[in-house]
């Protein structure tokens, strides 16, 4: 049975980068089954994605990762080194409208999802039925603007209870603190229901009707303490005319939405996305 694993890393751009690691690679008998890298001339840094396999399956990531240690100090990369095998632990975080949290179940549930969800969490009780009944935990915890520091700690013992690797903001309607986006710096996403930058805030699809544009749209982003500020993972939009009520757009935009949410939530936990200052690097 072959075990795989990614490398990811960001260093400095200089000459035998990709010798240094494909030589720590070939040392260890390991096959390269995919490669990517991007250049950042105007940074000079370089970034790099490298999927890999082994024929011995008792190789893990407990053995590598010390023998790497060394060629990534000489370089002074930033790196990672997973195991496939071990699919991120996901949270999903909700309010009221349930037609993201709907698609990750479907592809959770349908093994479509690079990822295990573990556990739902809403401001409300409303999507407990629905959640309990895909075969996952639901946890309320409600929020007004006194009980948000005791909301947030809750949320975070969860995340340790659970072994959450990701949390997703499947239009969770609260805005999170800068402590608790400090905690999940990297590891929290969210679906803005906008084209960013356009129309940020809670109210983008009547600022977008009142505005007369012909493309409305989704952005998933990682979550930063500057609301829908966060580095952007994926975006889709669609095209509308004259026609859609404020009302029709957001039922138009509930597709862009989820399709959006659900390609970044598998880039990620497929390791396929480098964070490069406020911009990402996609390697899909
Ligand atoms: N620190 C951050 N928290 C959140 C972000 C973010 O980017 N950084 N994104 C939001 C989601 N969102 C837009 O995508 C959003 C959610 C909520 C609001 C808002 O103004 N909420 C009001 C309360 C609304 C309500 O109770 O229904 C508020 O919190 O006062 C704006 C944008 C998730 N959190």
């Amino acid at each position: 049975m072959q075990r795989r694993f990614v490398l990811t890393l960001s260093c400095p751009d200089r000459p035998g980068i990709v010798h240094a690691v494909t030589s720590y690679l070939v040392n260890f008998g390991l096959d390269i089954t995919e490669h990517q890298q991007f250049d950042d001339g105007r940074h000079g840094r370089l970034f790099m994605r490298t999927s890999f396999a082994s024929e011995s399956p008792e190789l893990t990531v407990g053995h590598l990762a010390p023998a790497f240690a060394p060629v990534a100090a000489a370089f002074g990369m930033t790196w990672n080194l997973y195991d496939v095998s071990e699919q991120p632990r996901v949270l999903v975080m909700v309010s009221r409208f349930d037609h993201c949290l709907n698609d990750l179940i479907y592809r959770w549930r349908t093994n479509s999802l690079s990822a295990e969800l573990v556990l739902v969490v809403s401001n409300h009780d409303d999507l407990r039925p629905m959640v309990e009944a895909a075969g996952l935990p639901f946890a309320h915890i409600a929020v007004t603007p006194e009980t948000k520091p005791a909301a947030e700690a809750e949320l975070l013992s969860l995340v340790s209870e659970y072994r959450v690797d990701l949390v997703v903001l499947a239009r969770y309607m609260q805005v999170l603190s800068n402590e608790l986006c400090k905690e999940l710096e990297g590891r929290a996403i969210n679906i803005h229901h906008s084209f960013l930058p356009s129309f940020v805030g809670a109210k983008p699809y009547h600022q977008a009707y009142e505005r007369g544009v012909k493309l409305v749209g989704a952005t998933a982003h990682y979550v930063t303490p500057d609301l829908d500020e966060g580095p952007i993972i994926e975006q889709e939009v669609i095209r509308v005319d004259h026609r859609p009520s404020p009302d029709d757009l957001v039922r138009v935009g509930r597709d862009a939405e989820r399709v959006a949410l659900a390609r970044a939530v598998e880039w990620h936990c497929q390791r396929r996305v480098l964070l490069n200052g406020n911009r990402t690097i996609i390697f899909s």
